[in-house]
């Protein structure tokens, strides 16, 4: 590859377009880069160091966790805390926000993390990742709770590593979506994948369709015409894939199209939803959208919902504009 553009090249580049900035954001997001390589070491090797399995503990959202769901987050803990860019951290895997320790200075960013996605992958050696998120914050203080509480449409940035085949990142920053390769022989992330765009139309859905006697009717209906195929009302042969990683999923939809669902089900009325709001569906909604798809409840733009707390769960429709514009057109006509 001629001209390799690193990463950090490419940040400056965008970060020139916007003459005041002061650089922080660079730096942090340069930060979160060098936690995701140490998280993709780690995972690399998960079998040769004992980091696989089960750590017999369960997490706030009471799920047992993998020991490396523990791992990955006190990498993101320990690459961003002392930094000096961020007024405070939320994790999947802690109940309440993470402080910034007194020793260090606070700045004017939070970070919203999934440190592990697709963990019930790990043990199978299939594709995981790591999902996060960056809100601006009052400078200075220590965040409260209710400072996570934003819209997706306020994140400054979001992006997802995917530790597979190879290690890429995939981010935006509000101009679009990029995609860079981790180049292990130097250690930086190459721009691959510039701009990237995801096809209106497509004939693959992604569900585990194992959870299909739970679902409301709209979603019933939406999946039974894709199965039909030419025998049905949609006229048109559709695949279907489900791979377990939220982060795997987004990334074939960015590269070829398809329409990703996790909806409402009835198997446990506490837990009628899979996905969490801000960590998961907020930073992979601004994603999609950057790329020209969409990505809904069902009944709400998901960049729209307004928060209520901090390990909220929400239906997550998102892909390829068309179909998630059907599947919506479902839920209203109810
Ligand atoms: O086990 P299921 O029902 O197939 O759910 C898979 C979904 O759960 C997740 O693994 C949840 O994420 P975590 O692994 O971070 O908890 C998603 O990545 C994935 O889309
Ligand atoms: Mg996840
Ligand atoms: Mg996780």
């Amino acid at each position: 590859m001629a001209n390799k553009v690193t990463m950090t090249q490419f940040l400056i580049e965008q970060q020139r377009e916007y003459p005041g900035t002061s650089g922080t954001f660079t730096m942090l997001l340069n930060d979160i880069v060098t936690a995701c390589k140490q998280i993709s070491h780690k995972v690399n090797r998960g079998n040769l160091i004992g980091v696989l399995g089960s750590a017999e503990s369960e997490n706030v959202q009471g799920e047992v966790q993998k020991k490396l769901d523990i791992i990955t987050h006190e990498i993101m803990v320990e690459a961003l805390d002392w930094t000096g860019h961020l007024a405070g951290m939320l994790s999947e895997e802690v109940d309440e926000p993470i402080k910034i320790p007194p020793q260090y200075p606070k700045g004017k960013y939070l970070v919203l993390f999934d440190p592990l996605d697709g963990s019930s992958n790990i043990d199978i050696n299939l594709t995981v990742g790591t999902i996060f998120s960056i809100l601006r914050c009052r400078e200075g203080v220590d965040a409260e709770p209710e400072d996570f509480l934003r819209k997706g449409a306020e994140q400054v940035c979001a992006g997802f590593v995917l530790y597979g085949p190879s290690t890429m990142m995939v981010l935006t920053t509000g101009h679009g979506v990029n995609g860079f390769t981790l180049d292990q022989d130097i250690g930086e992330f190459i721009l691959t994948h510039r701009n990237m765009t995801i096809p209106e139309d497509t004939r693959e859905f992604a569900i585990n369709m194992s959870n299909q006697r739970f679902w409301e009717e709209p979603v019933r209906r939406y999946i039974d015409e894709c199965v039909q195929g030419t025998d049905g009302p949609r006229g048109k042969n559709f695949n279907m894939r489900w791979i377990a990683s939220l982060v795997a999923e987004v990334y074939r939809i960015l590269t070829r199209g398809g329409v990703f669902l996790y909806p409402y089900d009835s198997r446990d009325p506490k837990k009628p939803y899979k996905l969490r709001l801000l960590y998961e569906a907020n930073p992979v909604a601004f994603i999609v959208e950057q790329a020209g798809g969409a990505c809904s409840t069902g009944r709400e733009r998901m960049l729209d919902v307004k928060p209520q707390s901090l390990h909220q769960r929400v239906p997550v429709i998102l892909g390829s504009k068309d179909e998630v514009e059907r599947i919506v057109k479902y839920h209203l006509e109810g």
